[in-house]
């Protein structure tokens, strides 16, 4: 993460969860009960850091009536949406309905997504274009397989998925956009990737962004690292100054776990 003199973070770090398949909405509440609590037992200033939660689609209703209701600061949105507004789609899930819960994210391009259900660059094109089109957030993930790391083209690979996703998007559509970086060989496999290659794909994806827009633009945008990251290991990780939050897996589903990742400052001064 990038800090002025004063201690200001210039871009806010984002500490994001995804739940991935796990938890029903009995236990969302739970869990987002027991974060909140764990969270405010730490004065957790929300405004320096943001946090935010992806459960599955059945659980975005409970999210959304302890969020209102007990006026958490709390961020949540969805691991997905259609690329089209509504008819004959059976299974999926509009933007709309993602907005009218109050979802302010959306993840894009999951390798999940990407490899279970082959979604290729101009699927998550057209889902990019469905989350600007309701005012949704896109949190797009990018990143490369083992084959892909082991060959030395991850950097490539990584930037020619962030650059076919925006291809067409102005700067100006694309001024809330995150993007996380996560390496396919380190999620769920409790193998992360260094602080360096962190920073370096970072670093990569920025300095791509700036080629396809502008200084300004790429400088704004924020860039997480996802794949295995712990509260063991995140103050490191968010060492790199491009590095500007994290996408959390497995971590997420434990609320204290999660919420010690989202003070991950404390880690660094500790
Ligand atoms: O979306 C999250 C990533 O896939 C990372 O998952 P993980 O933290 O379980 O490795």
């Amino acid at each position: 993460m990038t800090t002025t003199q004063d201690g200001a973070f210039v871009r806010r770090p984002l500490i994001a969860g995804n739940w991935k398949m796990n938890m029903d909405h009995i236990q969302a509440i739970a869990l987002v009960q027991k974060l909140a609590w764990t969270l405010d037992d730490a004065s957790h200033d929300y405004d320096r850091v943001e946090v935010a939660v992806f459960p599955p689609f059945t659980d975005l209703r409970s999210v959304q009536t302890l969020v209102a209701g007990d006026k958490l600061s709390l961020l949540y949105g969805a691991q997905d949406l259609s690329s089209e507004d509504s008819g004959a789609y059976t299974g999926d899930i509009p933007g709309a309905f993602l907005s009218k819960l109050g979802c302010s994210q959306v993840l894009i391009g999951h390798s999940e997504r990407r490899e279970i259900h082959n979604e290729g660059d101009n699927v998550i094109h057209a889902k990019i274009e469905a989350a600007l089109r309701h005012g949704l957030t896109p949190l797009l993930c990018v990143g490369e397989g083992l084959e892909v790391r082991e060959a030395g083209e991850h950097v490539s690979h990584t930037l020619s998925q962030v650059e076919a996703a925006l291809k067409g998007f102005t700067a100006e559509e694309l001024s809330d956009l995150v993007i996380a970086y996560e390496p396919v060989w380190a999620i769920g496999t409790g193998k992360t990737a260094g602080p360096e290659d962190a920073q370096e794909l970072a670093e990569a994806i920025r300095a791509k962004l700036a080629e396809l827009y502008d200084k300004g633009f790429a400088d704004s945008i924020r860039i997480l690292y996802g794949g295995s990251v712990k509260s063991s290991n995140v103050a490191s990780i968010l060492g790199g100054p491009d590095v500007d939050g994290a996408l959390v897996g497995g971590a997420s589903l434990d609320a204290e776990e999660f919420a010690k990742i989202a003070q991950f400052e404390k880690h660094i001064s500790a």
